[in-house]
């Protein structure tokens, strides 16, 4: 790779998001090329309505480095070029002046809340938007499908689908980018990944963090709307869907968004499938945690939720009766992430001792790797450490999920990118939900901040 030039410009640059995970990923990803023919040639521009404060800037990009395993100068040496500017892109005449010190191709990744995103998306509209121009934008994509379709409708007019990248770093993790050579890059599984030997699906991410100061953010949204909306349906999207044609941008989005069109609820009823809680004091990961309710800037009254659960179908031949359950919540005793395939009991077999069926489990934690419950002679418990095996070589994906979304968009490869119909689809899918959340026809269950969730008997009114 002769890399060609290219300008970052990450607007929200100053939020927690770029220190936590869009800029360690980047660091991630120039670590990895800066041997290659050369490295990446990537202008960073950082920018935030708010000044910056002296030093600000360059340690940021120190923290960025550190946050991705790297010395705490190696971002700024493998960057091409660094600088924060204070502005506001929503205002035509200072985008424009972003966009005059672009060198190279303009990549614009939007950090930012959907409304903010919005109002970039006029401006870029105004000013003339660069043919070459990428966008970048993160999740959430919108907070309802309406504003989604809004946002397509306006991105589209900017640039065009191939040239837009809805980020879900869920796609970028190392373990969901396993699922399709398990399924599709050899027989063992595929052949059993369907309803005749698959009982039940569970896709989790359960976290032992809480609220993390981002009260602004998440009281206003939800888990539902935080988790299940983007990641976890995104997931769902790969361990469901058909073989595609072909692994190209448009075969595997279309695959996908297959799948995603074949969910619904059983009997219909959104509410009876969702649960929610809501945690309350309690102690996680050694570390105490308010109550929920008592967080700085939670409104309690909005009854947000921090636990949500959510069991649907995907009506395919393929997965007919089998429940996909969803499930994330904040402030977990024993956090893990995780998706589970729970086989169906064999056929029993006389003079055999009853074993438990065994589960494929892909593993999304940082460990990653693959785990297949198997009964084995002598281990009668297939979820028993002595069961098969698949670790991933970390060699393989030395990127942070960030990094290897990052580096699709830069490269152009849209296959880790949400296209604007799955973006959709997924809202349409969460909105009854969140509406009879709303409603309160979904209790509010509480539960202590370190426990393991639900506990049917503590039913608070939402
Ligand atoms: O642990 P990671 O990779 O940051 O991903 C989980 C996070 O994903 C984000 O998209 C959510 O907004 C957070 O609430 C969540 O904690």
């Amino acid at each position: 790779m002769t890399s060609k030039q290219q300008t970052l410009i990450v607007a929200g640059a100053s939020g927690d998001l770029a220190e936590r995970l869009l800029l360690p990923g980047l660091a991630s990803l120039l670590e990895r090329d800066r041997d290659r023919d050369g490295g990446r040639r990537v202008r960073l521009i950082g920018t935030s309505r708010h000044a910056w404060e002296e030093g600000a800037w360059a340690s940021l990009l120190e923290r960025a480095s550190e946050n991705a395993g790297l010395p705490k100068g190696r971002l700024h040496e493998l960057l091409e070029h660094d600088e924060a500017r204070t502005a506001d892109p929503a205002k035509p005449e200072q985008l424009r002046e972003l966009l005059d010190a672009v060198e190279g191709e303009p990549v614009l990744y939007l950090a930012l809340p959907p409304g903010a995103t919005a109002s970039i998306l006029d401006a870029l509209l105004e000013v003339g938007p660069p043919e070459d121009l990428r966008i970048v934008a993160e999740k959430p994509f919108g907070d309802s499908l309406e504003s989604a379709r809004s946002l397509n409708e306006q991105i589209l007019k900017v640039a065009p689908e191939e040239r837009v990248f809805r980020v879900d770093h869920f796609l970028g993790m190392g373990p969901a980018l396993d699922v399709l050579p398990l399924r599709f890059g050899g027989r063992a599984l595929e052949a059993i990944w369907n309803a005749e030997h698959i009982e039940r699906v569970e896709i989790v991410d359960d976290e032992s963090i809480a609220l993390e100061g981002r009260a602004d953010f998440y009281d206003k949204t939800g888990a539902l709307a935080d988790m299940h909306q983007s990641h976890l349906l995104q997931l769902l999207g790969l361990v469901a869907m058909e073989r595609p044609e072909r692994l190209d941008a448009d075969g595997l989005r279309d695959a996908v968004i297959a799948a995603l069109d074949a969910v619904g609820y059983p009997g219909d009823d959104p509410a009876a499938a969702s649960r929610r809680g809501r945690y309350t004091a309690g102690t996680s990961n050694g570390r105490d945690i308010p109550s929920y309710a008592d967080e700085d800037g939670v409104d309690a009254s909005r009854g947000t939720e921090t636990l949500a659960e959510l069991e649907v179908e995907v009506r395919t031949e393929r997965w007919k009766g089998v429940p996909f359950v969803l499930r994330s919540g904040k402030g977990i005793g024993s956090p893990s992430r995780h998706i589970d395939l729970l086989l169906r009991a064999p056929e029993p077999l006389e003079g055999l001792a009853e074993v438990r069926p065994g589960r494929i489990r892909i593993n999304l934690g940082d460990e990653g790797g693959v785990r297949i419950g198997v009964a084995l002679h002598g281990a009668p418990d297939p979820f028993a450490p002595v069961a098969a095996v698949a670790a991933a070589d970390p060699a393989v994906s030395p990127l942070l999920p960030y990094g290897q979304v990052l580096v699709a968009a830069l490269d152009g490869d849209l296959r880790l990118s949400v296209r604007a119909d799955a973006a959709e689809r997924c809202w349409a899918i969460i909105e009854p939900v969140l509406e009879a959340f709303h409603s309160g026809g979904v209790p509010l269950q509480e539960y202590p901040a370190g426990s393991d969730g639900f506990d049917d008997s503590l039913v608070v009114t939402a």
